[in-house]
């Protein structure tokens, strides 16, 4: 250990919680901030999440509060796991809390609805002189929790930070790279999960494992057009954040998103599939905004228009499976960045 932390993780859920671990394990003081008093006592009595984490045995040292103040005081790091509807409201809350100079890190794979903004772009406006950080990567939470082998990116502009979320998070089971393509980064985490909800969906159909692979490599030709129009680094594509990020959710019934698509696959209903999974699903609202911004922008986004159509239109999957084959048929040369 380089030198000791006093880390916040704000939001007690499966992320907030898997990362209040990893650094808790590493020797740090580390408080998670949860709303619910049952789960602060459960925390710190018994040692277990088991709301969202079954199974897992925490480290001791790891504290919960729910508190905000407390939580944060003294901290020079602070994690933000909160679904992206709550990230400005919890920034607000923490802002007039926050010392000059702390470092905050944004884990949440989401964007903010009216505004179309990222969560470092929320952090930004709402917290004043603080260093901002963004993390994203192959991270499902249970995995993680489980100290399963990954490793995640963590993008800056300041390398003080990136260094510091290295040292803080690295350990034999977790890889931090550090980048320097915030946007990127952190528009990966978002897209991949409505490719997420697609392959969900294929895969409760029973498709083959061609199927799978023609599906998430257009998906990571249709989420790399979108974020290079945008400004975004098309390399960050092929790193962690991007296509590692976009395979585990695509092929992992660990994802939300992905069962949420396997649920839709068997015809279920999505307003009920969402309220029985009792964790936030964020591909489902990202899906609306993209569509927004496709049709507004004109961005070839045949995947995002296809899951729309079926998820809010009532089209079938079969009309749109077969609308997509014969739109690609004869005319497409392979390169990622084509609007066709
Ligand atoms: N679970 C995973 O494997 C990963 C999740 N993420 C991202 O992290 C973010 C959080 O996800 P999860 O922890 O999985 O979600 P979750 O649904 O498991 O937990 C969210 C937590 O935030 C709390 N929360 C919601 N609104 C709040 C508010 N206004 N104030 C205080 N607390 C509030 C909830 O009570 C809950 O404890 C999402 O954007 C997700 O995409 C990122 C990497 C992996
Ligand atoms: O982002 C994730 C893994 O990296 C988790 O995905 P879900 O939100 O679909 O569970």
């Amino acid at each position: 250990m380089t030198g000791k932390h006093r880390v916040a993780i704000l939001g007690g859920g499966s992320f907030g919680t898997a990362i209040a671990n990893i650094i808790a394990d590493k020797g740090h003081d580390v408080c998670l901030w949860m709303r619910n008093p049952e789960r602060v006592e459960e925390v710190n009595q018994q040692h277990t999440n088991s709301a969202y984490l079954p199974d897992i045995p925490l480290h001791p040292g790891l504290k919960a509060n729910s508190d905000l103040a407390q939580t944060v005081a003294g901290c020079d790091v602070v994690f933000m796991a909160v679904p992206s509807k709550s990230s400005r409201d919890v920034a607000r809350q923490v802002a007039p809390l926050l010392a000059e100079g702390t470092m905050v890190v944004s884990t949440t794979k989401g964007i903010e609805s009216g505004t179309n903004k990222l969560m470092s772009e929320v952090l930004a406006e709402e917290l004043g002189d603080v260093l901002i950080g963004v993390m994203s990567g192959p991270n499902l939470a249970k995995e993680l929790a489980a100290k399963e082998i990954t490793g995640t990116v963590i993008a800056s502009k300041s390398e003080a930070l990136t260094s510091c979320i290295q040292d803080l998070l690295q350990s034999a089971y977790f890889r931090v790279y550090a980048g320097g393509d915030v946007y990127g980064v952190e528009l990966a985490g978002a897209l991949k999960n409505v490719y997420a909800i697609v392959a969900g969906m294929a895969a409760a159909l029973g498709v083959g494992h061609n199927t799978i692979s023609m599906l998430v490599t257009r998906s990571l030709a249709e989420m790399s057009r979108y974020a290079v129009h945008q400004g975004a680094d098309p390399l960050t594509f092929l790193g962690l954040a991007g296509v590692g990020d976009l395979f585990v959710t695509c092929t992992s019934p660990l994802s939300r998103n992905y069962r949420v698509g396997f649920a839709l696959g068997q015809g279920r209903d999505l307003n009920e599939v969402v309220a029985e999974l009792g964790q936030v699903a964020e591909g489902v609202n990202t899906l609306r905004l993209l569509k927004e911004q496709a049709d507004e922008l004109d961005i070839y986004m045949p995947l995002v228009q296809s899951l729309y159509g079926i998820i809010y239109e009532g089209k079938t999957l079969s009309e749109v499976i077969g609308g997509m084959m014969w739109a690609e048929q004869n005319r497409d040369v392979e390169f990622t960045m084509r609007q066709d």
